[in-house]
């Protein structure tokens, strides 16, 4: 058992372990949690019930998990003077699989994020984002059931590396300087007042990216994976994450795939005739296409035609964007779940796409649902599947009885709303 120097260990149950590759869950295994800032108290009291109360329902005592509290942002600091401890960084990598609320990260200045840097220390290089629609949730757009796509956002570097350099600065001088007379860079707009910031993007990175990607559209015989990028404009890197992309797909998965490279290609020699009759082909065999799009136009196309895109591959800060952007389609943020993983390592912590939300601090008011379905995909990834399957039909169940938090009510017609701890009395009683 690890030992931990801030905080006590945890007082029962058994760690996950990772044996040949798979995951070995014990019947009371241990899982680390971090309650997170802002509305992140709340949100976690009401997902905790919800996730005891299904685990009691599916296995009547027999499994349990022995929920185990470790420490980041405002509580940590609190009690530890420290941010982010040591301690917590052991724990979620000693018990493989975890769970956590938002974290705050201050704008413009102050600490990183947080968030991110959990994300580089355990190199959970996926974050996969699920976006389906839930029967009843009101919506802005007419066919919400039309979105169904997993997207997989980079999550180890980008511009979220955090190499950059502020203003003003003897530091962002020294590389305005190294840029103008070492590398011939002509084009800073204003070199006097710039901010530097860099964006690293790696074929290593990409690989293992595009990779999960590919194998997740594989294993849930999904249809399509297409690679988002701005790589008309960012050549060496976005472009860069296309062409690696393509070049990963058609070398590791040259029987199950059909890119629109080699449709390309196919179309140059042969024509466009001989291209869409080698891709319908594809198809009748069941290969999945990888495609690709430019980030502004799939952000555009996502709202118009939605059904022609499946899992999504994309670098870190597009899939930022495009998580927020998705989870409005069906709904908004307060059902919008997550997963930072490892696929090598097994490492997972599951975190909602949204943040802190801190206007609503500790009111007992927003939405439980993207931690309760971050619950759902840890119980997936753990093979608790009864777990899984009786919370998603609660939730439902919950939704379509249009008993909702604030977020739903005020887009809904005869809605009975509720607070954030009502929300999960609801989806315990219907489980
Ligand atoms: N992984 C993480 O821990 C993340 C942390 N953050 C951090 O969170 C902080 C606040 O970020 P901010 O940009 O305001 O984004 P938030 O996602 O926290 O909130 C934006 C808006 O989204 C809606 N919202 C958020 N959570 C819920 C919920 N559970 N139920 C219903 N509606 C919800 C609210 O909309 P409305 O006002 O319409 O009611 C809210 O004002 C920042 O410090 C940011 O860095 C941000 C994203 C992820
Ligand atoms: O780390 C943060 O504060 C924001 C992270 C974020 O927006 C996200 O992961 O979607
Ligand atoms: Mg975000």
């Amino acid at each position: 058992m690890a030992q931990f120097k801030a905080f006590s260990g945890p007082t029962e149950g058994e760690p996950i372990t990772l044996q040949n590759g798979q995951l070995h869950v014990p019947h009371h295994p241990i899982i680390p949690f971090i309650e997170g800032d802002g509305t992140g108290p709340d949100i976690w009291r009401a997902s905790q019930r919800v996730f005891d109360a299904a685990v009691q329902k599916a296995y009547g005592g027999q499994r349990k998990i022995a929920w185990f509290e470790v420490y980041a942002g405002e509580k940590a600091f609190n009690q530890f003077q420290e941010w982010l401890p040591e301690d917590t960084l052991k724990a979620l990598s000693e018990y493989i699989v975890s769970i956590k609320g938002p974290l705050t990260t201050p704008v413009g200045g102050g600490i990183r994020s947080l968030n991110v840097a959990l994300r580089q220390e355990l190199d959970l290089y996926v974050c996969q984002r699920p976006v389906r629609y839930f029967k009843g949730v009101p919506s802005p757009v007419k066919r919400p059931d039309l979105v169904d796509m997993v997207i997989f956002r980079e999550n180890s570097e980008d511009i979220y590396a955090g190499v950059e350099w502020q203003e003003g600065t003897p530091e962002v001088k020294k590389v305005i300087q190294f840029l103008r007379q070492e590398m011939g860079v002509k084009k800073i707009r204003f070199p006097e007042t710039s901010g530097i910031g860099i964006k690293p993007v790696s074929k290593e990175g990409t690989e293992r990216l595009v990779r999960s990607a590919i194998q997740y559209a594989l294993q849930h015989k999904r249809k399509s994976v297409t690679l988002v990028h701005k790589g008309n404009i960012m050549k060496f890197t976005e472009g860069a994450f296309k062409t690696w992309g393509y070049e990963l797909a058609e070398r590791e998965f040259a029987d199950q795939t059909f890119t629109w490279a080699m449709y390309d290609r196919i179309k140059e020699k042969d024509g466009q005739a001989a291209a869409d009759k080698a891709q319908d082909e594809a198809l009748k065999l069941g290969k999945i296409i990888v495609k690709d799009v430019i980030a502004d136009a799939f952000l555009q196309q996502i709202l118009l035609r939605p059904a022609e895109y499946d899992v999504i591959a994309t670098l870190n800060l597009n899939g930022d964007y495009i998580s927020d952007a998705l989870a409005a389609q069906v709904g908004g943020i307060g059902i919008a779940p997550g997963a930072n993983i490892n696929y090598e390592s097994g490492h997972a912590v599951f975190e909602a796409t949204h943040g802190t939300a801190p206007k609503y601090a500790n009111l007992d008011k927003v939405n439980p649902g993207s931690v309760i379905l971050s619950g759902v995909m840890m119980f997936e990834y753990m093979g608790w599947q009864e777990v899984a399957d009786s919370i998603i039909q609660a939730l439902e169940k919950t939704i379509e009885s249009k008993v909702v938090t604030y977020d739903f009510a005020r887009l809904m017609e005869g809605a009975t709303e509720v607070k954030t701890s009502g929300f999960a009395d609801a989806v315990i009683a219907n489980l």
